[in-house]
């Protein structure tokens, strides 16, 4: 199977920590299905001893027996579940803050490239997949071998043969049932739980864009794709539950070839004189209730598949990985502010190694306190930048500043108070206008969330609000129109109050007069602030004191150059006062 050690590595790592709870609920299970034997075997002997007519007072200790494995497996087995269920949640947190730990350290282009979809499939399902590793695929062999050993000892204790025999007659359903299983299952496991997840990721999508998808008239095919992935989906299953039934058959048919093994010999015995007919009841009785632990060998043959497929999609969401869950150990010092507000020097950067560079040896600085605006040809990677210098890539070449500091050595926490970004396309959640600001600064006042409110030109439409702040936003924000989705987006940046402002496209959805109340705000924020606006709109460029122009080249390559008309590179006057001087052929500073 291919990377099947990498999936079980993971697994393992994790059951390291509660092993030895563990431990103790597959001796708690081992003595449970003991006892249950036990059980079988000396009811067993109670009733053809009675049979006989053996006297009441000689069976007093079977009668206790039966007494006390009775309420032995009820209480071992209430215990095994108590410590297994609790080693099983202890994982289970374990592995839930793993995740939330690698999504957090995963470059955000990452995320975004796996599709909500995926990441909700791996995060909830394949955890909860992982929750019955334990339960499901461990436990089960080990208490297996150990019955197997236990009651052909047992056996052994009467007569060698029949302990040997049980041993065999055992041993081909221990290892044929779970052999045949996985043989007809093979891959199945993990066919299931990646077809599962792709059926997930396109009902997230169906959702997300049943809107488009009626516009557009493509619902029949959308449906026809889920309908694929849920054929896929059963196909796997439908081989799972064959497999299952073949690997329980194999029980069932060691079940019946007990007595035909056992039977000859303890036969032999009793003429021999050397067993009584109630041992020769029990001889037979105590092999057939140890298949109890046999049985759930079948489904674990299964659950490993299903593990190992779902521990290898976690893994390659970063978990288990070193840098993932290992605590970031980055530098909190500040620095002194330098006199750019952000310095990038023969900057690279591409989302992935097959793919060709987005940006590559970029090189510019906007002057701290500059209300900068970049604009560029669509695709030339300006959204790219914003993205590398709010969200630590970490994946980029060359040199990228933050005042003065790499964004290398930034941790998230001093970031987020260094820069703020309102994407393209900004994320509102499913709550009030107040819990959406109150995102970027938990313990902001009314009169503060106000006051951002108003430099995003949002006073009036709070005002008309029924509910004024306390107004509920919907899924996504979808009860907003786009420009006032990116204006609570601006607001909530606004409230982060951070030196540097990133700002993609924050305008382009505004009517001129609103655009011209937010650009005057802005404007009006430097220069105690340093704003980064992306934007083609006239208004900003016309408000901005440098302008910046991203061009693609040769394909892939990408050049800032000033935009002529506002900043000639040789003479920069007036506004341009600030500029430093061109330093070389791609380098320019505001
Ligand atoms: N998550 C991603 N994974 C892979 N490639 C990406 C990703 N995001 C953007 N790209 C690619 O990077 C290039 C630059 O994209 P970017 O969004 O930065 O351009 P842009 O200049 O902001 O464009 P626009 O003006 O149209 O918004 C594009 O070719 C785009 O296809």
């Amino acid at each position: 199977m291919q990377d099947t050690g990498s999936g079980m590595g993971l697994l393992w790592s994790w059951m390291r920590v509660t092993w030895p709870r563990l431990a103790v609920a597959a001796l708690l299970g081992t003595l449970t299905i003991a006892s249950s034997v036990a059980l079988t075997a000396v009811s067993a002997g109670l009733i053809c001893h009675a049979a006989l007519r053996v006297p009441l007072a000689e069976l007093q200790l079977a009668i206790v027996g039966v007494r006390f494995f009775g309420l032995c497996r009820a209480g071992l087995r209430y215990l095994e579940r108590l410590v297994s269920h609790s080693a099983t949640f202890a994982l289970l947190a374990k592995m839930r803050t793993g995740c939330y730990r690698a999504l957090e350290a995963m470059r955000p282009a990452q995320l975004r490239s796996l599709g909500r979809g995926d990441v909700l499939s791996r995060v909830v399902s394949d955890v909860e997949t992982l929750e019955h590793f334990y339960l499901r695929v461990v436990a089960p062999p080990v208490i297996a071998l150990a019955i197997t050993l236990l009651t052909s000892a047992l056996l052994a204790g009467w007569s060698p043969a029949l302990g040997l025999r049980s041993l065999a007659v055992l041993g081909v359903g221990l290892v044929l049932a779970p052999l045949l299983t996985w043989r007809l299952s093979r891959g199945a496991g993990a066919a299931e739980v990646q077809a599962r997840a792709s059926l997930k990721a396109a009902w997230v999508d169906t959702l997300q864009g049943a809107g488009d998808l009626l516009l557009l008239g493509a619902q029949e095919r959308m449906r026809a794709r889920t309908g694929q992935e849920l054929k896929r989906v059963q196909a796997a299953q439908s081989r799972i539950a064959s497999a299952e039934g073949a690997g329980n058959a194999v029980g069932v048919l060691v079940g019946g070839l007990i007595p035909l093994v056992l039977l000859p010999v303890a036969l032999d015995l009793v003429r021999r004189g050397d067993l009584g007919v109630a041992d020769l009841v029990m001889m037979v009785l105590v092999p057939i209730a140890a298949l109890e632990a046999l049985a759930g060998l079948p489904l674990a043959v299964q659950s490993l598949g299903h593990s190992l497929a779902a521990a290898r999609r976690l893994q390659a969401l970063g978990l288990g990985a070193g840098g993932a869950e290992a605590e970031r150990t980055l530098t909190h010092a500040e620095g002194a502010p330098g006199p750019f507000a952000l310095e990038a020097c023969e900057l690279r950067f591409r989302y992935d190694a097959e793919q060709p560079w987005v940006l590559e040896g970029t090189s510019f600085a906007v002057r701290t306190g500059t209300f900068a605006v970049l604009t560029g040809e669509s695709g030339a990677g300006k959204s790219t930048l914003l993205h590398l210098l709010a969200e630590a890539q970490a994946g980029h070449e060359g040199e990228l500043q933050l005042a003065g500091q790499d964004v290398r050595d930034l941790d998230e926490e001093t970031r987020r108070r260094k820069v703020a970004l309102v994407t393209q396309s900004p994320h509102l959640f499913n709550a009030t206008l107040r819990d959406n600001l109150r995102l970027a600064r938990p313990g902001a006042t009314d009169a503060e969330l106000h006051r951002a409110a108003d430099a995003a030109c949002l006073t009036g439409w709070i005002a008309s609000l029924p509910d004024g702040l306390d107004s509920w936003m919907g899924e996504e924000g979808l009860r907003l129109s786009g420009g006032e989705r990116q204006r609570v987006a601006l607001a909530r940046a606004l409230l982060q109050d951070t030196p540097l402002l990133l700002l993609d496209e924050p305008t382009a959805e505004l009517d001129t007069e609103t655009e011209q109340h937010v650009l005057a705000h802005l404007k009006a924020l430097c220069p105690q602030r340093t704003v980064l606006m992306v934007t083609h709109r006239p208004a900003a460029l016309a408000c901005a004191d440098v302008t910046f122009r991203m061009e693609l080249g040769g394909g892939v390559r990408m050049d800032c150059l000033p935009v002529e008309s506002h900043r000639p590179l040789e003479d920069p006057p007036g506004r341009h006062e600030g500029a430093t001087p061109r330093q070389s052929p791609r380098t320019f500073y505001s």
